[in-house]
């Protein structure tokens, strides 16, 4: 036998949604082993204490936060902390040698004075946050290989961007004029709980919310307008469903030539994601649901052109928990480490 090494991973947060999506991700790897995890309100729990289905995937105690003692265990270290937490603790784990890979907004944002009027916070980590990439591997790989900081897309984004990248990439799309009709499961609020994802408010029932303000929009036009090469606005319009997983992201756009016909845009986006095994692109007349995608890292895309509007529409289905979070973070980290992107990830959906 060799001398095989698993990596160890610290996971912050470990008690929410992320968090218990990434031990049983973790958990089925076979390069890297849980070793820590951290928490505030759990610390002090075991890990099965929360979640007794997972006993014995997981026992380990969950920790209260203390960068030398994460530092001493962890290697790579995921933080799945609400907003504003890990902007304080991935320079103090950057600076002790470990990898980081953030779930939250923290790193999202190239410009942090629009992440501080959105998130209404004030950052002082600026130097950190300029080695910061954002964790889209379809459209970033080449930077996440060379990363020690990844900032993962939001849930909203990650559907919203794969969905419009070839278009803005190859100038397809009239500027302006795309909007974004969301749809996500109540699992995207997180388990700390607000009262829009209660059963008896959620329940047979569907609505917009956040309409022309939700946080993901300047984010989602950061990354539009890198691709385009000059600034672009999106209409988003989030809305919360009855369901628990999945975001099923439908975009409209005007089409420069309104005579491209569907097969053309499939063949389009086909090359565009070529080199891209979790995003799988529709044949004609076919409109994915996020059914398909729930449990899997994989983003289903339809697209139909309508030669009546000259608009395309783009459909985009996720995982929001996996894609959309927990399982793009282990892609990124699958490339920050020189591993194949698709290693120990989830290839099939629960389907039904
Ligand atoms: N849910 C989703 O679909 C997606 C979420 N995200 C982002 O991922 C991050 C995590 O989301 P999610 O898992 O849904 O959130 P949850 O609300 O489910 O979990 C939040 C976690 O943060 C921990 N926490 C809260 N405050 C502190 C603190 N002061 N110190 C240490 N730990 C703390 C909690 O631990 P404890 O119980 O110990 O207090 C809990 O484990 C968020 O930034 C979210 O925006 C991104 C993409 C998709
Ligand atoms: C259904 C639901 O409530 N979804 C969340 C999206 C969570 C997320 O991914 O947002 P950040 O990581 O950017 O905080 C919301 O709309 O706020």
């Amino acid at each position: 036998m060799g001398n095989f090494r698993r990596v160890p991973i610290g996971i912050i947060g470990a008690s929410g949604y992320g968090g218990v999506q990434l031990v049983r991700l973790i958990s089925d790897h076979p390069e890297v082993e849980l070793s820590y995890l951290g928490g505030e309100s759990s610390a002090g729990k075991s890990f099965s204490d929360i979640y007794p289905h997972l006993a014995d995937v997981c026992n380990l105690q969950i920790e209260t936060l203390d960068p030398d003692i994460i530092a001493q265990h962890a290697e790579i270290v995921f933080l799945s902390l609400p907003n504003g937490l890990a902007c304080h603790l991935a320079p103090q784990l950057l600076d002790k040698g470990c990898k980081v890979i953030d779930l939250s907004a923290d790193y999202r944002f190239r410009d942090l004075s629009i992440y501080s009027s959105w998130y209404g916070k004030e950052r002082q980590d600026c130097k950190t946050a300029a080695t910061a990439v954002y964790g889209l591997p379809e459209l970033y790989r080449y930077q996440i290989t060379e990363a020690q900081l990844i900032g993962c897309p939001g849930c909203y984004p990650t559907a919203s961007l794969l969905a419009l990248s070839p278009l803005l990439k190859q100038g397809l799309i009239v500027p302006g004029t795309a909007i974004i009709d969301a749809k996500s499961g109540t699992s995207g609020g997180g388990r700390q709980g607000k009262i829009n994802i209660l059963l008896a408010e959620a329940d047979n029932s569907l609505g917009a919310y956040c309409v022309a303000n939700h946080r993901h929009t300047p984010e989602i036009e950061q990354i539009c307008s890198e691709l385009a090469g000059h600034e672009i606005m999106v209409q988003f319009v989030p809305h919360l469903v009855p369901m628990v997983r999945g975001i099923l992201s439908t975009v409209y756009a005007s089409l420069r030539d309104p005579g491209l016909v569907r097969d053309d845009l499939i063949t389009i986006f086909r090359a565009f994601y070529r080199n891209s095994p979790w995003v799988k692109v529709c044949n004609p007349g076919t409109y994915p649901q996020t059914k398909w995608a729930c449990g899997s890292n994989l983003c289903y895309i339809g697209i139909e052109a309508d030669p009546r509007t000259g608009r395309i529409v783009v459909m985009s289905a996720i995982d929001n928990l996996i894609k959309g979070q927990a399982g793009q973070a282990l892609q990124c980290m699958n490339l920050m480490m020189g591993w194949d992107e698709t290693l120990g990830l989830p290839k099939l959906g629960f389907y039904p």
